[in-house]
Order: C-alpha cells, then structure tokens, then sequence
C-alpha cells in the first residue's frame, strides 16, 4: 500500500542521521514532509480500516506543523544557496552540491550520504518561484520536475501533490512569461498528449503557434533569461564572489605587516593565558583571537540562547524590522544570566583594552543560522542619526568582536566586501574589527555580511561596544583616516 510505502521512505531518512537539518536538501523534504506530504497522505483517497486513527493523529498535530510560510523559505533558501554559490539544480536533485561555471565542475562539498530530491520536491521549490512571477528560478527548477516525472510516469506516490501534467503545465508558462515560446508551445502539446481534452492547454497551443507564426523570429531568438535583480544590493557580485572565497584572500608571505602573536596586551589576565592573534587585515583593521572560547563555553553560550532565539530583525530608521536580507535567529543574553558571561566580558575587555560594561557595550547578541541562513552586506555601526542604536545614549557602535560559537561544513563565511577578503568560520575564535574611525566618522570599508549557509547550524555572538567610556582607551583624532 503507497502510505506504508511513504512510512518506510521516512523511516529511511532518518537513519543515520544524527543532525538531519545540517543538509538543505534534508531540510527541505523535512518541512515539506510536515507541510504537504503527510497532509496528502492522511487526505488521499487510499481509506483503509486504519485512517480515522491516522486522521485523528494528525489533526493533533496540525497546528504545529510547519506552515506553508516555512516551505516558502525553504525553498527560497535553496534558490538562494543554487545563486550564490552557482549551485547546479539537477546536481542537487541527485544531492550533490557542484559549482558549475562554463564547462567547469567543482565539487563544493560531498555529503556522506546523498539525499536525492524527488520530481515532487523539484516541482514544490519551482512552484514558489512561480507564484512570485520570478521565472528565472521557476524555471530551473521546473525542468527538473518535468524531467524527473518524465522517468517514473505511470509511478504515483501518494505524498505527491504534483503529477508530470502539472510541471509541464507551470514550465509552459514560465516560458511563455519569460519570452521563450517555442519552448511554451513544445512543453504545451507534451501535456496534450497525456491530457487531449484539455482545452485551455489546446488555446494555449493555438495562441503560441499564433504568436510564432506572426513572429518568426521568436523561434530562433529565444529569449535570455536573466535572474531577477535585486535592487538593494549593488554589491552582489562581489559579495557572491567572496562567499565562493573568490576574493583575493591575504596570504601573510606577501604581506609581512599581518602576522600571528600571542597576545598579552599586558593584561595579567591574559599573561597567564595568552590568546593567539592574527592580523587579518589593515585597512579596516581585522584581526582574528584564536580558541577565544573553549567549546564547552561555545556549546553553553549556544544553550543559554536556544529557548530565547527569534526571528532576527534589523534597524530600519526609527523601527526593527524583519527583512529578506537578513535570515536568522537571535537572542540577546545579559551578563546576569550565567557567570561565565562576565568571565567573557573580562576576556574581551583585557584583549581589546575596552570597557564593556554596560552601557559601553550591548549585551551578548547570539546568532542561529539554519540552512541558507545569511546576512547580506551591511554595517554594524549606525549610519543615521535616528537609529535605534543610539537609545544606550553611548554613542555609536565602535568596535565589534564576534564569537564563531560553531563550525560549518560549508559556506556561511563572513565577507568584508571593499576589504575584499572573507574569512571562513574558524569555531571558537574570535573577529574584531574597529567600525569607527577615530574621527567618530563610520568606516565605509567595514561594508561585510555572513554568507549563507551551505551546510551546517552556524552560530556567532556579537558584543557590540559603543564610543563612550572609550575616550582613553582609544582616543580620538580628526584625522579621518586614522
Ligand atoms: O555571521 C556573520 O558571519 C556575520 C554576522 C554579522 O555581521 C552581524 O551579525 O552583524
Ligand atoms: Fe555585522
């Protein structure tokens, strides 16, 4: 029986798998699993002896089932992880994750286990692209779909919502509204062969021909199809580059100036336990703490945060906002909260010689990143004058120090875009970068984001501190370049 046949393939899934979201293609069968599948399962037709009880279970559980709004984000994350990272779309159906750029392959990571997407989980994601009219993405994926139902037609699983008539028919519009008819018109009469009576398809026929016949050119000149462009971000190219680490990383033999010391800052402190430090960069001043953390003070930072996480948010002049450009979870923990938070707040403020006591410095913020989770390219320090930042009434953020509180197994690297180097997630340590000059004026150069998540649950912490209570231990200059 197809149900007890969608059990064992769940059943399946699971083995082995001790952290089933760190893998996007997982993640996104998991949601639509509680989504979608299970909803067309217990709802097909397929009633046996069994199904009140399997009904009853379910309605139980419905409400806090992942809603349509979560399968939304799942697939735009994988949209999201196939443009940054050039993923190609029928390489991530069989479950591998290929850069392909020309005719040249890359392997970005091999997954231990392949979790092959099916022609119903391809179609789902193409589907998301469709209803927001973003053709471009609709129809990579479509193709995929109509490709995969093409090789088991005639096979019905009854998790399915989708059958090969409803890709071929999504995939005919897509083109058609991207410009490609003769592809619209092709894909038009494959439906026909399976469902002859169908008659809007059969006008749909008749205006393609129409069309192509009244413009011929349209047959030869198919149309470029262009991903949609994202008007907030001028800097993508470079951003997406520095995410694949096609950035000009620093290498220390070309530049003697960056170099590894063990940092005292003659802090006693630290001169029991000096931090090693590397110098990442110069101009804005980037430096990484090595084993800043141990992992028994990651893994409590990261369990003192869990229950608290939310939907991050970011200042939007006056207001907090969630937005697209920013997909993770965060949760504020103050120094009350554990003792080791202080014993933290002494490390940081003997390696950077600043004051982080409230209110020169913000509570700890922690950051979940699940899969295709990212932060795009953005400040850290206020750049108007009504931001929310300034309510400490401490100024503006001067400097930041954040805490890898995990590691990944790809992606999520943290791009400094005009610097032009991004640096890979490096679990325990920590990066600090000056956001101010010391004329008080922001540093444009500090322009840096966190690229999305590949594969892996990526945390960091950020201690955020303010100009105030750090007049002499940075003073000021009107230089600006200082
Ligand atoms: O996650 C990252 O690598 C960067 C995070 C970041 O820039 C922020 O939280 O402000
Ligand atoms: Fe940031």
């Amino acid at each position: 029986m197809p149900a007890s046949r969608f059990y064992d393939k769940v059943l399946s899934w699971h083995e082995d798998s001790v952290t089933p979201v760190a893998n996007p293609l997982l993640a996104f069968t998991l949601i639509k699993r509680l989504q979608s599948d299970w909803r067309n399962v217990v709802h097909s037709l397929e009633a046996s002896e069994n199904i009140q009880v399997l009904k009853d279970g379910y309605e139980k559980v419905e409400q806090d089932l992942p809603a349509f709004e979560d399968l939304e984000g799942a697939a735009r994350a994988l949209m999201r992880l196939q443009d940054v990272y050039m993923l190609n779309v029928k390489g991530l159906a069989r479950g591998v994750f290929q850069r392909v750029t020309g005719s040249a392959v890359t392997d970005l990571y091999n997954p231990r286990r392949l979790f092959s997407l099916t022609a119903d989980d391809c179609f789902q994601v193409g589907k998301v692209a469709y209803d927001m009219g973003d053709y471009y993405h609709a129809i990579t994926w479509l193709e995929e779909a109509v490709s995969l139902f093409r090789g088991s037609y005639g096979e019905w699983n009854t998790e399915d919502e989708a059958s090969l008539e409803d890709a071929l028919d999504h995939l005919a519009f897509a083109y058609f509204q991207a410009g490609n008819v003769s592809r619209a018109l092709s894909l038009s009469r494959e439906f026909l062969r399976y469902s002859p009576d169908n008659k809007r398809m059969a006008r749909n026929v008749l205006k393609y021909e129409r069309l192509l016949t009244e413009h011929p050119k349209r047959m030869v000149a198919e149309a470029v199809i262009q991903r949609p462009n994202v008007p907030h971000l001028q800097t993508r190219e470079t951003y997406e580059g520095l995410c694949q680490t096609l950035g000009s990383q620093p290498t220390h033999y070309q530049i003697p100036t960056l170099y590894c010391s063990l940092e005292t800052n003659s802090s006693p402190y630290l001169l029991l336990q000096p931090v090693r430090k590397e110098v990442i960069h110069l101009e804005p001043y980037v430096v990484l703490y090595h084993d800043f953390v141990s992992d028994l003070e990651a893994q409590k930072i990261r369990e003192l945060a869990d229950p608290w996480l939310q939907r991050s948010v970011v200042a939007s002049g006056e207001k907090q906002l969630q937005v697209d450009y920013r997909i993770s979870k965060s949760a504020w923990l103050k120094d009350t909260v554990d003792p080791m938070l202080v014993t933290l707040d002494h490390r940081i403020a003997a390696l950077t010689g600043l004051d982080v006591q409230a209110p020169y410095a913000e509570y700890l913020q922690v950051v979940n990143y699940g899969i295709g989770g990212h932060y795009e390219p953005h400040f850290d320090h206020a750049t108007s004058p009504s931001s929310p930042l300034y309510r400490m009434k401490s100024g503006n953020r001067v400097a930041t120090l954040m805490i890898y509180l995990s590691a990944v197994e790809a992606g999520g690297a943290t791009a400094f875009i005009y610097a032009n180097f991004s640096m890979p997630v490096v679990k325990n340590a920590a990066l600090f970068w000056w956001n101010l000059h010391r004329s008080g004026e922001g540093d444009d150069d500090t322009l840096h984001a966190g690229c999305p998540v590949l594969l892996g649950d990526k945390w960091v912490a950020n201690k955020w501190i303010h100009e105030h209570g750090q007049e002499f231990r940075r003073p000021c200059s009107s230089r600006p370049e200082d």
